[in-house]
This record gives C-alpha cells, sequence and structure tokens, in this order.
C-alpha cells in the first residue's frame, strides 16, 4: 500500500523502543502511537469490504428524504466514509498522521468504520484488530520487507485486486532479517 520506506523505517524504529527488545503485547498500543496509526491508515486505505455485507429493510423507512421499501437490499459503501473528502485531509493518499494528533499521539476518527457500523458491525472486531496489531509489529520487529533485487520501490505494482472484497494484487517481497 505504502510505498515509502520511510514510514517502514520510522515504525521499526519505535518498536525498537519497547523495553529490553521483548515481543510487542497488545497492551504496548497505548504508547505505540506511530505504528497504531499506520495500521489505521492501512486498514483505512486497503478498505477490504468496501461495500460491507448486503443488508434488508426490515420495514419501510424514509431515509434522508428517500423512500426505501422494506424488503430492499442495501449496500452500506464504506468507501464513502473511508474516503470522504469532508473528512480526511488526504483521502486517497497513504497519510498515517490521519491518526496523530500535533504531538504525536494517536487519536481515533469517528470516520474509521473498516468494520462497518450499528447491529450488524463486525463480531470479530476486536479479534482481527489484535491480530492485525500482533502480526504486524510481530513481523516488523524481526524483518525489513524490499523489493526483490534489481526492482525499485518504483516499480513495485501494489494495485489492489477489487472485487466484493479488495485483495492485495500477488507481488514479490523480500523479507530481510533485522539483526
Ligand atoms: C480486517 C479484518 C476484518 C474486517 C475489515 C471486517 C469487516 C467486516 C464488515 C465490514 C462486515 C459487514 C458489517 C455490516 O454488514 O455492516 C463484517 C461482518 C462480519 N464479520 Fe468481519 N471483518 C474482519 C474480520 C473478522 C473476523 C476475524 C471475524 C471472526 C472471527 C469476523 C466475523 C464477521 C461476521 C460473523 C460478520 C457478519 C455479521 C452479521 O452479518 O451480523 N470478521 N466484517
Amino acid at each position: 500500500m505504502a510505498k515509502n520506506p520511510k514510514i517502514q523505517e520510522q515504525v521499526q524504529e519505535e518498536l525498537s523502543k519497547v523495553k529490553g527488545g521483548r515481543q510487542v503485547q497488545v497492551e504496548d498500543r497505548q504508547y505505540l502511537h506511530f505504528t497504531n496509526a499506520v495500521i489505521h491508515e492501512i486498514q483505512r486505505l486497503a478498505n477490504i469490504l468496501p461495500m460491507a455485507l448486503p443488508h434488508k429493510m426490515s420495514q419501510d423507512i424514509t431515509f434522508q428524504g428517500h423512500f426505501i421499501k422494506k424488503g430492499t437490499t442495501v449496500y452500506p459503501l464504506l468507501t464513502s466514509v473511508l474516503c470522504d473528502e469532508t473528512e480526511w485531509e488526504h483521502p486517497s493518499s497513504f497519510y498515517p498522521a490521519h491518526f496523530l494528533d500535533k504531538d504525536g499521539k494517536f487519536v481515533k476518527r469517528d470516520a474509521f468504520l473498516p468494520f462497518s457500523a450499528g447491529r450488524r458491525q463486525c463480531p470479530g472486531e476486536s479479534l482481527a484488530r489484535m491480530e492485525i496489531f500482533l502480526f504486524f509489529t510481530s513481523l516488523l520487529q524481526h524483518f525489513r520487507f524490499t523489493p526483490p533485487p534489481g526492482v525499485s520501490e518504483d516499480e513495485l505494482d501494489l494495485t489492489p485486486i477489487v472485487s466484493f472484497a479488495v485483495s492485495a494484487s500477488p507481488h514479490k517481497l523480500c523479507a530481510v532479517p533485522v539483526v
């Protein structure tokens, strides 16, 4: 998603401050502000379920002046919030500062809704967020990711495959152990 190698360096520098070089734990999230912001920005821009899941109206309703009949299938377009120009300073760019205040502290944003909202919001959110944090930090504590030899950052095609779900296009990367 992000080709800026400096972001990887900044995350690794922050992770190196974890006491005694031990493996990162979920509780460390509270002071790993930049790392947390990067993960949120990945989820915002990766937007893996842009249309959430189909819902069916359980009753007739008028919403923002539009009549929607009972039984109508509706898709909540999460992209419209995750890339809303009135909510995000740089909606289409990878910009971790969306989740940082002026002191570099992590800030939650109301428009961060990759797990949707309401009664049918993803029930796996806590588990997913914990796993993403532990996988991401563990990988970056142990490896530095680079393009394969002879390929520059700019030549990497990270265009996602977009269908009902959005996934990364296949590409080769090198995982170089951090010593
Ligand atoms: C990055 C990881 C994940 C993302 C971005 C994600 C996102 C979503 C979204 C957008 C929905 C649709 C909500 C709606 O209809 O409004 C959903 C539904 C759901 N998710 Fe997740 N999810 C993730 C991981 C997980 C995990 C790890 C589990 C289970 C362990 C899970 C279980 C479910 C279930 C069961 C539903 C259907 C809920 C319902 O229809 O009431 N998800 N998820």
